[in-house]
């Protein structure tokens, strides 16, 4: 019978086995070649798609799935954990390979797909002397095939397992003549090698590639979707989908695909909570009640420079230290220029208003989300086992009833909104890993923020900013005027040749009941025995091919006496906590920074970790940091980047970039996904990190329906889409998608993600990470939002009847990922090192570190003249450098004896 002449799209099945490049296999696939890619998981139903649930009599078998595949023209059997000899990692897989005559399907296997390939037809798969994770190698291959016209290839290998097909390469380490290498083998007489890596000598030749010599069969051992693959990688995949065309159009089509092929698949959210819901969510969040009401939010706002107003003063001058608190601060250069310019520039004050601010909370082992009042108190309780499509539910309703914004010509990042944090065991939830430990504080909690100080450090400017729906403009003209008379106070006082203000204590560092505190603490930091069995164990892992990186981490602790003052007043456990806060941000200044208190939680953070952020255009940045190195070791920069560039830490990072990828790709699809830095070294407080930038942009037609037609909200960094037929579910949330469905944070995780989950989920020991290896941040119902990876943070969670606890417990997480290349030792120290950066503000210290820290003349000398006053009359100059030096000395000297003067002349003993 005549080949079948098609006339519709190509369609191709991905087979997904868990794995975190997978959305970067379909995305280079469908920017390759002309096909429709369908996703479906290893041990999905297919009924589960394609025939209505209630009709659903059977479970899933292997006809079910043949009858379900050959609605295909091709499949690709992915990359994944563990191994081709187990049948619940491959899944489907192994059934492709069972299609007999018109039931054959072409198919391309990668890596596990591979594996199960060649096992399938005769292969042994055997472990790898030394895994390769991450790795590139130059893969040697004959041309033919689906390596046809293909140049040198450099191409990411992720496994630690391979294929042995007996072939003389592998057992004799030769060939009799070269065309040898190409031939089958008496055990694997069907498969024909089709390219070899030969680049690790303890591996040995290591089959990269074959094809089966009569069914329509292709593999590859290594990855072509990898950011570090070169282009041929994408040559491969088009010959693949030549062969497999060919091979199609030979054969006898008649039965065409069943008119299932046209249901759309591969909707893997669950439905979205009623609008009507979430609308009533808005309501109570906004009005504190559900009646809906023709809502709109006015972004009240004006603007004043900063001078040299801190984030602390503004912080302080708004009295949150004493109460519940939301700042994210980017850390400053002593000079107060951002750290970086692109990361830096704003810190987000998040004022709390007593009896007001409205909170979320979401519990994920009960699945129990609550609306909160501004007492704290309860006003609504219910159940959900997806607690951010409520988020995005709200955050759309509150977008859509945004009306007038700003007028100002560089807007602010955030003008309101959620701002809180989500645990690292919310997100396991996202991707069905279970916790099975108790909670002690929420695991995602949002308040909702209306009233907002942002600060711009780059241009030194304040905003002061309200969407509180009833009139706010006499707060947000108080605060200016407080803020106003604060930049003038404070640039008076760092002015030294006008006359001296009334000062505030310069011995501010020896508050007795902080430095009290300090000396109670005592750090309890895992054993190193432990740590290093379990870092022994993921590379055992790890070497059975389970993972293929596992960021394991470890909870540290302080113990602190908690000072009478605390608890008799909350207000003074507050402050203490902001104390710490401060203590922390000066020893370990970071671009991402952050305190919160919220509910019975206190958060002391100086993460230098960007999870993701996303403009009110929906383009989003991903700052993934793999590779770390320690100060400490007394290493100089250039140590540092030789360090670095070692394949061990490359390859760390490149995994976790193609697994960012992989959870942009997901969102924003093939060809608007681009690493715009790969492994930069950048230098912080304590270490040096090897960074990359991922980032999404819409798709020009979703960012065209973004554009609004009025150009005057335009700002070039910074601009809105004014659409307001938004109804929660169109391109608008993409970032917001972006951050929710790439949860948890894959730096913490490793790859691939979920397989790795449930391996460190028992390394270590069932613990919770909680808050730890979370995610802090904003959703501004402008569309945008930033959030940070939790780590080089202290967590305090209160407990129900801490009010009079003696003891004040602070964890502190800290970990590392590990690979085969792992030197236990190494990440012992690494891990200590991180938690090091963290626990020093928890040291107690001499004055004299203060003073020496402070490099800004003018800052020493308005300290200095608090000791030395000038006489009255006398005009006071900065003093020259030797002078300063001796007062300098003397100072230090009075400190050193114990015995210091105060700015009213009084000797104080220390
Ligand atoms: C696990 C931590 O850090 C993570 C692990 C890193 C690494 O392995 O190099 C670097 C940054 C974080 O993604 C931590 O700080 O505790
Ligand atoms: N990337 C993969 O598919 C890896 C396959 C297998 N788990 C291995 O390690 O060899």
């Amino acid at each position: 019978m005549a080949p079948v002449l098609r006339t519709r799209r190509p369609r191709i099945l991905y087979l997904d086995a868990y794995d975190s490049f997978s959305n970067n296999i379909i995305a280079q696939v469908e920017q390759s070649i002309d096909a429709e890619i369908v996703k479906c998981y290893i041990d999905s139903d297919p009924d589960a798609w394609t025939v209505p649930k209630a009709a659903k009599a059977h479970a899933a078998t292997p006809a079910a799935f043949m009858d379900f595949a050959k609605t295909f023209d091709g499949v690709i059997a992915g990359p994944g954990p563990g191994s081709a000899t187990c049948d619940e990692d491959v899944g489907w897989m192994s059934v492709l390979w069972k299609l007999q005559n018109d039931q054959m399907i072409p198919v391309f296997g990668i890596c596990l797909g591979f594996q199960s390939m060649c096992l399938a037809f005769g292969a042994s798969i055997e472990k790898l002397t030394e895994p390769r994770h991450g790795l590139v190698a130059n893969v040697l291959n004959n041309g033919s095939s689906i390596f046809s016209g293909t140049k040198q290839l450099y191409a990411t290998q992720y496994h630690s397992l391979h294929v042995e097909l007996q072939h003389r390469i592998q057992t004799k380490k030769s060939v009799r003549y070269p065309a040898e290498l190409w031939e089958p083998t008496e055990a694997c007489p069907e498969l024909q090698p089709l390219a070899w890596d030969f680049g690790n000598k303890r591996n040995g030749a290591i089959l990269m590639a074959a094809r089966h010599i009569t069914k329509p069969f292709w593999g590859v051992q290594f990855h072509p979707e990898s950011v570090c693959t070169n282009a041929e990688g994408v040559r491969i995949i088009r010959n693949w989908w030549s062969e497999a065309t060919s091979w199609n159009s030979k054969r006898d089509f008649t039965t065409l695909p069943s008119t299932r092929m046209n249901q759309s698949i591969a909707s893997e959210k669950t439905s979205q909570p009623k609008i009507s819901s979430t609308e009533a969510l808005a309501m109570r969040l906004i009005h504190g009640n559900e009646t809906p009401q023709a809502t709109v939010l006015d972004v009240q706002c004006t603007t004043t420079g900063s001078g040299r107003l801190t984030v602390a003063d503004v912080v302080e001058l708004f009295d949150s230290p004493r109460g519940e608190a939301i700042v994210l601060e980017s850390g400053l250069h002593r000079d107060l220029r951002p750290m970086d310019a692109g990361t830096g520039r704003h810190s987000i004050i998040g004022l709390i208003i007593p009896g007001e601010t409205m909170r979320l909370h979401y519990y994920t082992q009960k699945h129990v989300m609550e609306l909160r009042d501004g007492y704290d108190q309860v006003v609504q309780i219910w159940h959900t086992q997806d607690p951010w499509q409520w988020v995005r539910g709200v955050m759309a309703h509150l977008r859509n009833m945004l009306g007038q914004k700003p007028k100002s010509t560089t807007w602010a990042p955030f003008w309101g909104g959620f701002m809180g944090y989500a645990s690292y065991e919310a997100g396991l939830e996202t991707i069905n890993v279970p916790s099975k430990q108790e909670v002690e504080c929420p695991d995602i909690c949002f308040a909702y923020i209306t009233r907002s100080i942002v600060i711009d450090h780059q241009l030194k400017k304040l905003y002061v900013q309200s969407i509180r729906c009833t009139d706010d403009q006499s707060w947000v003209c108080e605060s200016l005027e407080k803020l106003y008379d604060a930049v003038g106070r404070k640039s008076l006082e760092s002015t030294p040749n006008t006359t001296p203000l009334p000062r505030s204590n310069p011995f501010e560092h020896q508050d007795t009941t902080l430095s009290t505190y300090l000396a109670s603490c005592a750090r309890s930091v895992v054993r190193k025995e432990d740590y290093c069995a379990s870092i022994v164990s993921c590379q055992n892992y790890i070497a059975d091919g389970q993972s293929y990186e596992l960021c394991l981490t470890n909870t540290n602790e302080i113990r602190a006496r908690r000072p009478r003052i605390c608890r008799l007043s909350n207000p003074e456990d507050n402050e203490l906590s902001w104390k710490l806060y401060k203590r922390l941000t000066a020893r370990n200044t970071a671009p991402f920074s952050a305190y919160m208190r919220l509910h019975n939680v206190h958060i002391l953070s100086s993460s230098p970790e960007r999870y993701i952020s996303w403009d009110r255009q929906q383009t989003a940045q991903c700052r993934p940091i793999k590779g770390t190195v320690s100060k400490a070791l007394g290493l100089t920069a250039a140590d540092a980047h030789n360090i670095l560039s070692a394949p061990k830490e490359r390859a760390e990072n490149l995994m976790i970039v193609d697994l960012v990828r992989h959870q942009l790709h997901g969102v924003y699809g093939a060809g608007n996904v681009h690493v715009s830095q790969l492994m930069q070294v950048e230098e912080y407080e304590t270490v040096w990190q090897l960074v990359s930038v991922v980032e999404g942009s819409p798709s020009s037609a979703a960012s065209r329906s973004l554009q609004t037609p009025d150009d005057s909200w335009m700002d070039n960094k910074d601009s809105f889409s004014a659409s307001t037929s938004h109804d929660g579910n169109s391109e608008q949330m993409l970032g917001f998608d972006a951050f929710s469905q790439s949860l948890p944070a894959g730096s913490m995780t490793g790859a691939p993600k979920k397989r790795s989950c449930e391996l460190l989920r028992d390394l270590e020991n069932g613990q919770r990470r909680g808050i730890y290896s979370g995610v802090l941040g904003y959703l501004d119902i402008g569309g945008g939002g930033d959030f940070n990876v939790i780590i080089r943070t202290a967590v305090k969670i209160d407990a129900p009847s801490s009010a009079s606890a003696v003891e004040d417990v602070w964890s502190i997480g800290a970990g590392g990922a590990v690979t085969a290349l792992s030197d236990p030792q190494s990440e012992y120290d690494e891990m200590l090192a991180k938690f090091s950066s963290t626990a020093a503000a928890f040291e107690e210290d001499s004055g004299i570190e203060e003073v020496e820290k402070e490099t800004d003349l003018r800052g020493i000398w308005s300290r200095l003249m608090e000791v030395e006053e000038p006489d009255d009359g006398e005009e006071s100059v900065l003093p020259s450098a030797p002078l300063l030096l001796r007062t300098l000395q003397d100072f230090q000297a009075g400190l050193l004896s114990g015995v210091v003067r105060t700015s009213d002349g009084s000797v104080r003993g220390r």
